[in-house]
């Protein structure tokens, strides 16, 4: 069931440690945790190229100095800076505006995302203790998966270190709207950079839910048409793992996916004054009575700044909604769960 559908904020007090006055002015830190992986290497040579960072730290649990070194020659502004083992993970983070986490492991065939919250769930506390410690006022955007379980074990752990801003972590949903946007546009045979599309919820399966009706656009095929669709941009990380056939999900559209996220958090972080800035992203949220709930989000210098709410639904995306908010639910007190259980044991 729907709580709210209106215009909802999350702009609050910040503690004290993590408040910033306003714009920043400098060139940005951002620290790619992970940046050995099939998503970490392309998702750190495109975020090279934002002419907005100043550092770019990577971390790994090794390997890491040969992609530092490789990239280090591109002739853009980031000073690359890598590190490694287990110290290395600090020393990446030391005071980085972002933090961008595709560090992990992902899916192989007849595994479903859920499958790897073991494993994931360890990398996700580690680097929420991290970023407890040497950058609190950091941006923090998850990558790995089940994004629906992560955000919420590192809210948990933020939470009991005193140091969680809702309007800062972000589990990184924006290949669901690359997908639905390139989708769109192949049936329509138009340009998907210019297709609109809000996709809301979660990140997997049945919780990844694109507005169609609100598509822009319009999207006015048929039932049968629409339920293909909608179906093909859920099931479509199944599709790359299965063509993958046993060496891994989706990572170069995830870098490509990513990269724009993190380019729209510097440009409100940068206080974009040109156009506002709106993103779909996993976060902490009251628009529906799931506590983390992906919907487009105005970004500024502190992060988000308004949480625009549910988008106008039709009835099939209303059932749609009421049929996923159980499935999330269950996923976020398991989540919580897990960082409950886990607060102490991953430092
Ligand atoms: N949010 C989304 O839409 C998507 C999420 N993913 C997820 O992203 C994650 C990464 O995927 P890939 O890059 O394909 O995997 P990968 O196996 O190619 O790379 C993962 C990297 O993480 C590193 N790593 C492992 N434990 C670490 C730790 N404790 N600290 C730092 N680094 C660590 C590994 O050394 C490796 O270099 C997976 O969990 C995957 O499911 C993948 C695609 C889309
Ligand atoms: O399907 C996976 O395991 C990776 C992923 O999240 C995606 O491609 O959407």
């Amino acid at each position: 069931m729907i709580i709210a559908s209106r215009l909802l904020t999350h702009v609050g007090k910040l503690p004290p440690m993590v408040q910033q006055l306003g714009c920043i002015n400098r060139g940005l830190k951002v620290s790619v945790v992970g940046s050995v992986g099939g998503i970490g290497q392309p998702l750190s040579l495109l975020l090279k190229l934002n002419p907005d960072i100043e550092k770019l730290s990577l971390y790994d649990i090794k390997n890491t100095t040969g992609v530092g070194v490789d990239l280090s020659h591109i002739n853009t502004r980031a000073s690359v800076c890598p590190f490694e083992g287990k110290d290395g993970l600090k020393k990446a983070m030391d005071k980085a505006d972002i933090v961008v986490v595709p560090a992990g492991l992902p899916r192989k065939p007849g595994m479903k995302r859920e499958d790897l919250v073991d494993v994931n769930a360890t990398v996700a506390c580690e680097v929420a203790v991290a970023a407890s410690e040497v950058c609190p006022g950091a941006m923090l955007a998850f990558i790995t998966n089940p994004i629906n379980v992560i955000v919420p074990i590192v809210a948990t752990i933020l939470k009991a270190k005193g140091t969680y801003d809702p309007n800062r972590l972000f589990g990184v949903t924006s290949l669901d709207v690359v997908r639905a946007q390139t989708f769109v546009a192949d049936i329509l045979n138009s340009n998907p950079q210019k297709v609109n599309i809000p996709v809301i919820g979660g990140h997997t399966g049945r919780t990844i839910l694109p507005i169609l009706s609100q598509c822009d656009p319009p999207f006015n095929g048929t039932v049968k048409e629409r339920e293909e669709l909608i179906k093909h941009i859920q099931n479509a990380g199944t599709e790359v793992v299965n063509a993958k056939d046993g060496l891994g999900s989706a990572t170069l559209s995830m870098a490509f996916a990513a990269s724009h996220f993190i380019n729209a958090l510097i440009r409100g972080i940068k206080g974009s004054k040109d156009q506002c800035v709106v993103e779909c992203a996993y976060v902490e949220s009251d628009v529906t009575e799931a506590q983390f709930f992906a919907t487009p989000l105005v970004l500024g210098p502190q992060g988000i700044e308004q949480n625009t709410g549910l988008p106008e639904l039709d009835d099939e995306e209303r059932k749609a909604l009421d049929f996923m908010l159980p499935i999330l639910k269950e996923s976020i007190e398991k989540g919580i769960k897990i960082g409950e259980d886990m607060m102490n044991s991953c430092v």
